[in-house]
């Protein structure tokens, strides 16, 4: 069934968060919140996306409240705390808010850094895991293919377990995936599955060979769910900085995935100073739970945005629910 506007937006809430550091160059996350008869369903896009690229995440917002729930096969999801561009001081501070994680992922390849500062950062996070620990590494698509041949020799020493989205296109990782061929360190594909126009085009060329998965980006559980198995290709289920309303829409991704072989990047209620529950999808002994989150109206009121905030979503709603209404992402 698909909502109107209006019912959309009859019980929606827009809030406000703090972050514990900046992350993605931003110190505060906006989401709004809404409620259907399945239960609760977060669109949070960040804000300079465009209506195309909001709408999908609007469709995933409208399956978790309005959709029939996809069966689960687990009732907790292992995670990996994840880094920031912090220094080098602050590393421990903030891995301990994720509590007992055997999985970072470390954010390389800020534009204020050099690679000295991921060599730097990387090596303590190796130093305070303990050799067992797996560290992976995200480049949110910031080098050339040289440049991350580059880092992946001088990050050789740390033992990574993967690669995420070191460079912009598919033919750049395809290539970079054929000269790191004998290094054994994996590829793995996140703006290339949730930005692209084709999500399986990096599959079909072979230039990954895993899959960063989010929710929200991909237009609901059933979606991603429908990617990852034509992919043919493991994946990690993966957050948006999301409250915890959207972690539980992860949470139900990775529970019904059949397989998962790596730890997933839904631990990041650890990086929110606030969130809308009063018991927060956090990472416990390694792992958050598969279960629906509620909000709490005290913390919806307490951390709602400004009023002008508010119309700004309900507009932008209502741009992508005409948008989608006009495609086909809804019928499934
Ligand atoms: O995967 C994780 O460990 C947490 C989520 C995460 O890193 C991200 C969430 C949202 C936007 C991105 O910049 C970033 C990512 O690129 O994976
Ligand atoms: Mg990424």
């Amino acid at each position: 069934m698909t909502p109107d506007v209006e019912e959309l937006l009859a019980d929606a809430h827009v809030v406000r968060l703090p972050l514990v550091t900046r992350f993605r160059g931003v110190i505060e996350r906006e989401a709004l919140l809404l409620r259907g008869p399945s239960g609760w369903g977060e669109f949070s896009p960040f804000l300079e996306y465009d209506d195309a690229e909001a709408s999908a995440w609007l469709a995933a917002a409208i399956d978790a409240a309005w959709g029939a729930p996809t069966p689960v096969l687990r009732d907790a999801v292992p995670v990996n705390a994840t880094l920031p561009t912090v220094p080098v001081d602050r590393i421990r501070e903030v891995l301990e808010r994720f509590g007992e994680v055997r999985t970072v992922k470390v954010k390389v390849a800020d534009a204020r850094e050099g690679l000295a500062d991921d060599v730097a950062r990387v090596r303590e996070v190796r130093r305070i895991l303990g050799a067992e620990g797996r560290i992976r590494v995200d480049a949110n698509a910031a080098w050339s293919v040289d440049q991350a041949e580059r880092a992946a020799h001088a990050l050789a020493p740390f033992d990574l377990e993967y690669l995420e989205q070191p460079c912009t296109t598919v033919a750049e990782l395809a290539e970079l995936r054929e000269r790191l061929r004998d290094w054994q360190l994996p590829i793995a594909a996140d703006e290339s599955v949730r930005k692209a126009s084709d999500p399986l085009a990096v599959a079909r060329a072979g230039a990954a060979d895993l899959l960063v998965v989010k929710v929200q980006p991909l237009g609901g559980v059933a979606r991603a769910l429908r990617i990852v198995a034509e992919a043919g290709l493991p994946a990690v289920v993966s957050s948006a900085i999301d409250t915890s309303v959207g972690l539980a829409m992860g949470a139900r991704l990775a529970a019904a995935l059949p397989e998962l072989a790596y730890d997933c990047g839904l631990g990041t209620a650890a990086l929110l100073a606030a969130d809308v529950t009063a018991e927060p999808l956090r990472p416990r002994g390694g792992v958050i739970a598969v279960r629906a989150v509620e909000p709490d109206a005290t913390l919806l009121r307490q951390h709602a945005a400004p009023p002008e905030r508010v119309a700004w979503w309900h507009e932008r709603v209502r741009r992508c629910a005409a948008l989608l209404a006009a495609s086909t992402l809804t019928a499934g």
